[in-house]
């Protein structure tokens, strides 16, 4: 019986074919698109310190685990092992469960949650239950974790509906835009292999790494900014984008303004 460590251990296998490149990088392609996110984390915290220098923890956390996201998804796609699949898969569900305990907003807490020291047991212990559910079926977990980002489109349309700032309606559509993208290169990838092969060409996995990395770089922002407006009063968020406006393509960040004025 092959041991959760040895490779091609795991439930699933990509679409990229294995050890072609490298006799002990099983996916190649998919192994180094992960650099994507050794980017993303360093690039959050640099752009966003304002906030950060306001209120460290929620961003240091999450751009930690996104970084550590990275690291797991590199060893699973190296290795296809059952363990690296779990941990690619656990260390999102666990950097999903950190940002929501950090910045989902009060106003849709559920109604027995009062206070947010609630709500981060609540999410802490869904998480503990979800954890020992991914060993149940671990192809599956994907697939729910993928969902997730459907509750989170959701929760950006309802803010939007009361926002009319013109800058975070464009940063929420470039947004929507990276992900659909992105999720589309990923059931591509997992349902039409045989086309992707036949035509030489299996490496949409790749490409979801990137563009789910880039999604997450408008993404944060947004959520950093309406945390700012609604648990930092005394502050008004402001998006900017780097390098400078003009760019054809820039990368959002939040400023902090004084004082507070709605959105
Ligand atoms: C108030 C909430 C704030 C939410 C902030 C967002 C925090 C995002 C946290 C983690 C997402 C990391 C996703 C990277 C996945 C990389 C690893 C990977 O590719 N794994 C695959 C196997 O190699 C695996 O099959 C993928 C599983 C699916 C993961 C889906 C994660 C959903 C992320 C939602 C992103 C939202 C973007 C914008 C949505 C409109
Ligand atoms: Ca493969
Ligand atoms: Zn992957």
């Amino acid at each position: 019986m092959p041991s959760i460590f040895s490779y091609q251990s795991a439930e699933v296998d990509w679409c990229e074919s294995n050890f072609v490149r490298s006799a002990v990088i099983a996916e190649y392609y998919n192994t180094i698109s992960n650099v994507s996110f050794f980017v993303l984390s360093p690039a959050l915290l640099y752009l966003n310190r304002q906030y950060c220098q306001k209120k460290a923890v929620p961003l240091y956390f999450v751009s930690g685990l996104l970084l550590l996201v990275g690291v797991f998804s590199m060893y699973f796609h190296m290795t296809l092992s059952y363990v690296g699949q779990l941990l690619d898969e656990l260390s999102i569900l666990w950097t999903l469960a950190v940002a929501y305990s950090f910045w989902y907003p009060q106003a849709y807490f559920p109604k027995c949650i009062k206070t947010r020291r609630h709500f981060f047991w609540l999410t802490g212990i869904t998480t503990v239950i979800s954890t020992f559910m991914s060993f149940i079926k671990p192809t599956l977990n994907a697939y729910a974790l993928n969902c997730i980002a459907f509750h989170l489109l959701y929760m950006t349309w309802k803010e939007l509906k009361k926002c009319n700032d013109r800058r975070v309606h464009r940063m929420a559509a470039v947004m929507v835009m990276w992900w659909v993208l992105a999720i589309t290169s990923w059931i591509s990838d997992r349902w039409l292999c045989w086309l992707w092969q036949a035509i030489n060409f299996p490496y949409f996995h790749s490409f979801w790494h990137v563009l789910i990395a880039m999604s997450l770089l408008y993404c944060c922002p947004l959520v950093i900014y309406f945390d700012v407006s609604y648990e930092m009063p005394s502050f008004k968020p402001k998006l900017e984008y780097w390098p400078s406006d003009s760019w054809p393509v820039v990368v959002p960040y939040v400023t902090l303004e004084e004082p507070h004025k709605q959105c």
